[in-house]
């Protein structure tokens, strides 16, 4: 039995209406946001004009209001003060007969700049402007918010970058159980999978997000209001409902009021939205007004709540614009359909941003050879969702195997792409009214590519490339339309006329000749006037103000023949006018004026003609965009000699992978790897050996593979992966920000409940962020549960060497080296991969490469090999000796615990102090050492030696 409980009546946590960043109101910004505090106290006293600034605030109460005053955007009190600070501008007042308020204003021309400075600095801002001419007005002008800007709503172009910009809306929804558990889509996933151990460990509850409160399904809802792309998901598991937030990266967040924002991780602007939004009758409602039966789009409550919630707050912003017109697709989706990658993932193996912060070296770099920027967006999404249906993957294989081989037509087509412009975001405009002549001659520019693309492509074989082909609609009727009407270099503004096309409509061009007969008339009436007058100075003129006249000098005026009026007198001249040139004027005057607002109204009209064609530009644009993408991934594949992956059921073998990001920035070797009849890998080798490098070529592999690309690789047999996972030891993550051994920990209780049988797994010196004895116990416990429980294949590099004896004992485990080569005291990594478990560390040498001082590492090495006469370590020691030159850490490892027995002949206290010592030692990580800190270690160690002895 289930049944939802009323979200209303169950407010899971509090949220407050003003601007939050990460849950928490960021400090003095309360100050800037709602009616000043000043203004409100005397409110009937206020002029009416702050009267309306104070009934905006009101309206408006979680954004900074910007005020237009003519030429400006003036914000008051708090807000000016707010503003003045943020923008570095000056604080100045106003002073009326209510008082003096401080005040600050932008320019309005250059008023992006500083809303982008604001947006940066955590502020929604609302933009309120004059809506009715100053001069017609009566009393106050009337003024509305025509727009609030936010990160997540962002349309201005000059504002937003070239990737996608989300705005994401989270919902929950308390499901009651008796019998059965959740019912959200894949809750039966979850529950099939549970497993209950000895060691308390359930294998898949809950997914990656970890064990959750039974009966919640989470939905979010996104959309791109720039492009209008709109989506929506949901999830009994919090875990993968974070997930996909990680996947999105959205700009901004809108919460339901049940939802708290710590249980998602959002690092982003968070707005705690209008909750009567979220009631589900009202949310249905806004729903329909987009797809008429939102059930048949959406799978549950939760999912219509967060998609109508969002599309409220998405026309807020859009403020008076209301719907939005160009979101006209609302698709659910299952995110169990993808491969699942999350945060961590995405970061360590570096696929949109490095770690070091250098975005060169990303994957996502290698790959945008994009001609457009709807191509580039989508290769976004190709890689942010790697498909998991084998078909659908072999489709894109196919179209990209063809375009590796058809490379005339490639780069034919990747030409013809470049003069494509950002379609998607332009009908966009065109649907809010606001895109201007330029934009519709942009559409016809790309539209006029189309034709030229269908013949590139006529005799594509593969499947998509043929449906990519087809599907490239060439709207000739808008292409002809806009050819017709629109002059091919307009102005921007749509008002400075010469936007239509002369013979595109009578009226205009019966209006633009009256106007040019009139200026004709004009222009031959000073040869007239000259020669019926005699005056041969006589001059005929125009100004703004005054409009036509007919000039006289002084010594000339006798001669001004009686139906010469006068209308201006000036030094040395008189200015004239007649009636027949008041007519003239008044008709040239009336004409341009009427044919401004023809001319305007006519492209209004194609306006909306186009954007009443908003579905096929957008389909045109997903065709343009997934041929960039296909035309992208075979040139790349081609310059970079990638091979085409080939799936099956044996398991991961590649023949010469490479890393595909390091391998463009320094001479890369080669590594295979076969993971088929021994699935877990135990990676030893070296520090700098090229462990890490080896394991996320394997993942960035299967990654490429799945979103239809070729691979960095001679040869590659792959399984269909489900999920990506990747978790390196604490220290390796400090870029992160999260160097805590508890957090290394979350992240492996991630893998060990959400990691199945098809997923690779990355573990990178997992363990040790602790002490050596506790680490290599966990090490040692995540293995065996999975590969005993789980069966992921996993690459594990680790230095726990004892772990590699797992191998012998657990079939389908094999242990991997890199091996080093020391010649002559210097050591080569030679990042080859070899059967069989590494005997050396070499922590010395690459602590020696990386500048520790040669005393120390010195004593580095007398004190791995346990060799030095005196060493307190090894004066009981008659076994130990010398390694004949190789100091190998690990061998001096094992002689130490073989040889070295700290209780032997000794006094108990002495030997505790030994035992103790020799922890210490085992635990120090030399290459992360410091020479001052390994020096004081030392010393202390020393010291204590010395005072047992005394
Ligand atoms: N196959 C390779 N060919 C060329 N260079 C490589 C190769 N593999 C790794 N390298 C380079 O070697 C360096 C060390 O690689 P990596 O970080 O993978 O080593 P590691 O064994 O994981 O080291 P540690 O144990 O210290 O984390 C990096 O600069 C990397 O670019």
């Amino acid at each position: 039995m289930v049944r939802t409980v009323n979200p209303g009546t169950k407010a899971f946590t509090e949220v407050t209406r003003k601007s939050l960043y990460n849950g928490v109101p960021r400090a003095g910004m309360d100050a800037a946001l709602g009616p000043p505090e000043g203004m409100t106290a005397s409110r009937e006293d206020l002029t009416p004009m702050m009267t309306q600034y104070v009934e905006l605030c009101e309206a408006y109460d979680d954004a900074l209001l910007l005020f237009q005053m003519g030429d400006f955007y003036e914000a008051f009190c708090g807000a000016a003060e707010t503003i003045a600070r943020e923008l570095e501008i000056t604080l100045t007042q106003r002073e009326d007969s209510t008082g003096t308020y401080p005040m600050a204003g932008i320019p309005i021309d250059n008023a992006v700049t500083y809303v982008e400075t604001l947006l940066d600095a955590d502020y929604r801002i609302a933009i309120a402007e004059q809506v009715e001419d100053a001069d017609e007005a009566t009393g106050v002008v009337d003024r509305a918010v025509t727009r609030v800007v936010t990160p997540g709503t962002v349309v201005e172009d000059e504002l937003l970058a070239p990737g996608n910009n989300y705005v994401a809306c989270l919902a929950g929804e308390m499901i009651e159980t008796s019998e059965e558990h959740g019912t959200g889509p894949g809750a039966t996933t979850d529950e099939a999978a549970t497993t209950e151990t000895d060691g308390g460990i359930s294998a898949k509850a809950g997914g990656s997000g970890g064990v959750e409160p039974s009966g919640t399904t989470y939905a979010v809802a996104f959309v791109d209001v720039s492009t209008g792309e709109f989506r929506a998901t949901s999830d009994d598991s919090r875990g993968t409902i974070r997930d996909e937030l990680d996947r999105l990266g959205p700009a901004e967040v809108v919460l339901a009021p049940e939802v708290s924002c710590g249980d998602f991780d959002i690092d982003c602007m968070v707005t705690p939205y209008d909750e009567t939004a979220f009631d589900t009758e009202t949310a249905r409602e806004r729903v329909a007004s987009y797809a008429p039966q939102p059930e048949a789009v959406f799978e549950c409550e939760s999912e219509i709540r967060a998609a109508g919630a969002l599309l409220a707050y998405a026309e807020h912003t859009q403020a008076a614009n209301g719907e939005l017109g160009h979101v006209t697709r609302l698709t659910r989706y299952d995110p169990r359909e993808r491969m699942g990658l999350d945060a961590t993932a995405l970061r360590s193996l570096d696929v949109f941003e490095n770690r070091a912060g250098d975005d060169d070296h990303t994957l996502v770099a290698v790959l945008d050879e994009t001609a457009c920027a709807l191509g580039r967006r989508e290769l976004d999404r190709w890689l942010r969702r790697p498909l998991l249906d084998q078909a659908t993957i072999e489709a894109r294989l196919d179209a990209v195997e063809e375009l590796t081989r058809e490379s005339l037509v490639r780069e034919e087509v990747r030409e013809l792409l470049r003069g494509v412009y950002d379609i998607e975001r332009l009908v966009a405009r065109v649907s809010r009214n606001r895109a201007n002549a330029r934009d519709l001659r942009a559409l016809k520019t790309t539209l006029d590519v189309v034709p030229r693309l269908r013949e590139e492509l006529s005799d594509a074989e593969s499947d998509l490339l043929a449906e990519c082909r087809d599907g490239l609609d060439g709207l000739d009727d808008v292409r002809g339309l806009i050819g017709r009407a629109i002059q091919a270099e307009p102005p921007a503004e749509i008002t400075e006329g010469g936007v239509i096309v002369q013979g595109f409509d009578d009226d205009l061009d019966d209006l633009r000749a009256t106007a040019r007969e009139g200026r004709e008339w004009v222009a031959n009436l000073e040869e007239r006037e000259r020669e019926r007058t005699g005056i041969d100075s006589l001059s005929v003129g125009h100004t703004e103000v005054h409009g036509y006249y007919i000039e006289v000098t002084n010594a000339n005026l006798d001669a001004v023949p009686d139906e010469y009026t006068r209308r201006q007198t000036l030094k040395n001249s008189e200015r004239f006018y007649t009636p027949e040139l008041e007519r003239h004027e008044d008709e040239i005057l009336g004409a341009a004026e009427r044919a401004d607002s023809r001319e305007h109204q006519l492209f209004t009209d194609i306006r909306s003609e186009i954007a009443a064609e908003t579905d096929r530009v957008q389909r045109l644009a997903d065709h343009l965009a997934s041929l960039d993408v296909l035309c992208t991934l075979a040139h790349v594949a081609v310059e970079n000699d990638y091979a085409r992956p080939e799936f099956g059921n044996d398991g991961i073998a590649i023949r010469d992978g490479r890393h595909p990001v390091v391998e463009r920035h320094a001479e890369f070797v080669p590594n295979d790897a076969d993971l088929c009849e021994e699935p877990f890998a135990i990676v030893t080798g070296p520090n700098m050996a090229g462990k890490s490098t080896y394991m996320r070529q394997i993942a960035l592999i299967a990654i490429l593979a799945q979103m239809g690309s070729f691979v960095p690789a001679q040869e590659a047999h792959l399984p269909v992966v489900d999920r990506v996972f990747t978790r390196v030891g604490a220290s390796d993550d400090i870029a992160g920000g999260q160097s805590t051994f508890m957090r290394e920990m979350a992240e492996v209780t991630d893998v060990l409940h959400g990691a199945t049988a098809e997923s690779l797994v990355l573990l990178d010196e997992v363990g040790r962020g602790t002490s050596t004895t506790d680490g290599e116990a966990i090490a040692r416990a995540v293995t065996e549960f999975i590969h005993d429980e789980i069966g992921a294949t996993t690459l594990f590099a680790t230095h726990y060497h004892d772990l590699t004896e797992l191998a012998e004992e657990r079939d389908g485990v094999q242990t991997l080296q890199f091996a080093a080569d020391r010649t002559d005291g210097e050591v080569t990594f030679l990042h080859t991969v070899a059967e069989g478990a590494a005997s050396a560390s070499y922590g010395v040498d690459v602590a020696r490469m990386a500048g520790v001082p040669e005393p120390v590492v010195e004593r580095s090495r007398e004190l791995v090999s346990g060799t030095v006469d005196q060493d307190p370590l090894s004066e009981d020691d008659g076994k130990g000796g010398h390694d004949d030159g190789d100091h190998s850490g690990e061998a001096a490892d094992r002689n130490d615990r073989r040889d070295i027995d700290p209780t032997a002949e000794t006094d108990p206290d002495e030997a505790a102090i030994r035992a103790e010592i020799v922890t210490e030692l085992r635990s120090l990580r030399i290459a992360e050492t410091t020479p001052v800190e390994a020096l004081v270690r030392l010393d202390g160690l020393k010291r204590r030696l010395d005072d047992e002895n005394h």
